[in-house]
């Protein structure tokens, strides 16, 4: 038997097998097949990802918005940067600590309102500035833009913090440090609220005050909303201001167009082999449910303890819960276009990771789950937050209580999440105190404009950054604000590495001098960016210059117009004429304006920050010439049929071209 095999060897030793085997040709033909098929589809499979790997492309592509290389900013000298930072370092100093729902510090919130209106008295005194208590602490600002705009945007802060926690681990006073120059060099803002989010109350309030001073109205409407009460799910301010604003918006002939608030942030060093900053902005909103755990034993004497007692019971259930998570949802929210819109900015080996995540996701989801921070983008969290039992030493209570706080990732449901948690502390009561479930993804297409607006407004302070879209693992007042808009997103430019996330609700939270800067400019940014999208209502009126109007009746003349308007020293070109004709000419009259409007193309200018560029079709090219500075808005389209107009809107009886004009605008 031995010797057969070795003169086999010898004779097969050309064959795949080396002749090793008793195996017929046929067979070995076919095992030569199957190795071989199998050699070369690994190759192509590597080929295949190290190809992606080379041509990954940038996924968000930067839209023109006006003033991409060279953006104005607000000024900014040494002393006008240390005065700001001085603010924030006031603002901080008040208490404004919600503990609970019913337990708020009004008082200090009724005084933090007094400095916001103390420190930033030109907003607050300004003509087209208007402020609206909500509920006496909230804050709702409306700022009127120049043009009658339909679609106003909001920006959201709040004014609340939370408490300090362990005072002693503080390096510095939590609401008395001032600046402070860390061992880094860097000076530093410190305090409870410099980074959530007292940071963007007065960010904001400093880029528009600025504006009030330097006379630049915006052209676009735009609302600011400071709920008191956030930090306890904002019951009382954000869902007040929501119900104010939806009326504001209704009276107005409004749509919200999008809203920003607090979130996310500019975070570096968070994925080994990504060596860029990435500008990560929430477009989703993580879901939250409090749950009670409940566990009973027996109280008897300590000297004879029980085999369980309750807090063991609970113990082992709370355990359980942190060790047996609940599943990752890698690749079904928005944490796998987190990493798309990253990979290209990979080393190598890892963009043939991130570019092939339909071979590598489980690779992927295990490494997220490595820390923390990571894996909070991929699965709803388990948070153990008050463990109660006891009441003295030699007693072994009879009852033990925790809570536990979850955040829902969007593709989880809280069934499931209660199920698990029932499973996992099966000799505890799980009782579910509060939940809201998680938002809806908001778009961030390269084409959604509002997107554009506050990654633009990002890049323009952080050019080095990436954008990239994902989940805010935390919650914010957008939740009450949801009925408002579908395009809401969660981002404030804080530059943190990953320690610094532990600073949000954690000890010695700071911002430094240099971000604060970089905090004020973006929202001035996003003020000026934000005009780009001016959507315009029909107007009643036209504000245009004497020259203007001369034109405009020399046209009139043309079209055998009997004008009544002989009051040229006006600035305002009055459109006072009732449309009492029959209910023919009424219908004509629409019908011609609607033609414009349709007339124009849905499709977004290819040059839309071009204003002088026309989107027009030919018949308004007739005073192209005439009106270079006048915004040409690619969404005309969108403008409000005459049937939606408002009740009151006096009509001229107006030739195509007439239409034309009173429907531009005029610079
Ligand atoms: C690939 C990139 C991974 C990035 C991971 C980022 C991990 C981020 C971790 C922490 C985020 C901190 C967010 C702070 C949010 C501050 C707002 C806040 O505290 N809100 C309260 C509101 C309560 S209302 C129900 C909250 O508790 O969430």
């Amino acid at each position: 038997m031995m010797r057969k095999h070795s003169s086999h060897i010898e004779a097969g030793s050309s064959s795949c097998c080396s002749g090793t085997c008793y195996c017929s040709k046929k067979v070995k033909v076919t095992i030569c097949v199957v190795i071989w098929t199998v050699i070369a589809v690994i190759v192509a499979l590597i080929l295949a990802v190290i190809i992606k790997a080379a041509t990954l492309q940038e996924l968000f592509e930067r839209m023109e918005l006006g003033a991409r290389d060279d953006p104005v900013f607000m000024s900014a000298t040494e002393q006008e940067i240390l005065e700001r930072s001085q603010r924030l370092v006031d603002a901080i100093s008040y208490r404004t600590i919600s503990f609970s729902g019913t337990n708020l510090s009004l008082e200090a919130m009724t005084d933090f309102g007094t400095f916001l209106e103390r420190v930033f008295p030109n907003l607050h005194d300004s003509d087209f500035v208007t402020f609206t208590p909500i509920n006496t602490y909230s804050r709702l600002y409306r700022i009127e833009g120049t043009e009658k705009t339909l679609n106003p945007y909001l920006l959201c802060a709040h004014m609340d913090v939370v408490p300090e926690g362990d005072f002693d681990l503080w390096t510095h006073d939590p609401f008395d440090a001032g600046i402070v120059t860390e061992s880094d060099g860097q000076d530093y803002i410190f305090g409870r609220g410099a980074i959530d989010d007292k940071h963007a109350v007065l960010g904001i309030m400093e880029a528009l005050e600025y504006k009030v001073v330097n006379k630049e109205q915006p052209k676009r409407t735009f609302y600011i909303g400071f709920g008191h009460d956030e930090e306890v799910s904002g019951y009382l301010g954000a869902a007040e201001i929501s119900i104010t604003l939806e009326k504001m918006l209704k009276d107005n002939g409004e749509e919200l167009d999008f809203l920003l608030d607090e979130g996310m942030f500019v975070v570096a060093d968070i994925i080994p082999g990504i060596n860029v900053p990435l500008i990560y902005i929430g477009v989703a909103e993580k879901g939250w449910a409090v749950v009670d755990l409940d566990a009973e034993g027996d109280q008897v004497h300590s000297s004879t303890p029980p085999l369980e007692s309750s807090i063991g019971i609970l113990a082992h259930g709370v355990a359980n819960m942190e060790d047996n998570k609940q599943p990752s949802m890698f690749g079904k929210g928005p944490e796998i276009d987190t990493l798309r819109y990253a990979a290209p900015h990979a080393t190598f080996l890892l963009k043939m990771i991130l570019g092939n995540l339909w071979l590598f996701s489980g690779l992927v989801s295990s490494a997220l789950e490595l820390s923390s921070q990571t894996d909070s983008i991929q699965r709803t969290t388990t948070a153990v937050t008050i463990f109660n039992a006891g009441v003295k030493e030699n007693v072994v209570p009879s009852q033990a209580h925790a809570v536990v706080n979850h955040r829902i990732h969007p593709s989880d449901n809280l069934e499931d999440v209660l199920e698990l948690d029932r499973e996992n502390a099966d000799r505890v009561k799980v009782t579910l105190r509060d939940s809201f479930p998680p938002s809806e993804v908001s778009s961030y297409s390269n084409d959604v404009i509002p997107f554009q607006i506050v990654v633009n407004s990002a890049l323009e302070v952080f050019p080095d950054a990436k954008p990239v879209p994902g989940l805010m693992v935390a919650n914010t007042d957008t939740f009450h604000y949801k009925n408002l808009t579908d395009k809401i997103y969660r981002f404030t430019p804080v530059y943190n590495l990953p320690e610094d996330i532990a600073r949000f609700h954690g000890i010695d939270e700071r911002i430094s001098v240099d971000i604060y800067s970089k905090v004020v400019q973006f929202y001035y940014r996003l003020m000026v960016n934000a005009d780009f999208d001016v959507k315009i209502a029909p107007t009643a009126q036209v504000e245009v210059k004497p020259e203007e109007v001369e034109e405009f009746l020399e046209i009139l003349e043309e079209s055998d117009y009997e004008s009544p308007i002989n009051n040229t020293d006006s600035n305002l070109l009055p459109l006072t004429k009732v449309m009492e004709e029959s209910d023919e000419n009424s219908a004509n009259e629409t019908d011609s304006h609607l033609m414009i409007l349709q007339d124009i193309p849905e499709e977004p200018n290819e040059n839309p920050s071009n204003e002088t560029d026309s989107g027009l079709p030919p018949s308004q090219d007739i005073l192209e010439e005439d009106f270079d500075a006048m915004p040409v808005n690619e969404t005309y389209s969108d403008m409000l049929p005459l049937e939606s107009a408002p009740k009151d809107l006096d009509l001229y009886d107006l030739t195509p071209e007439e239409e034309t004009f009173s429907n531009r605008t005029i610079d």
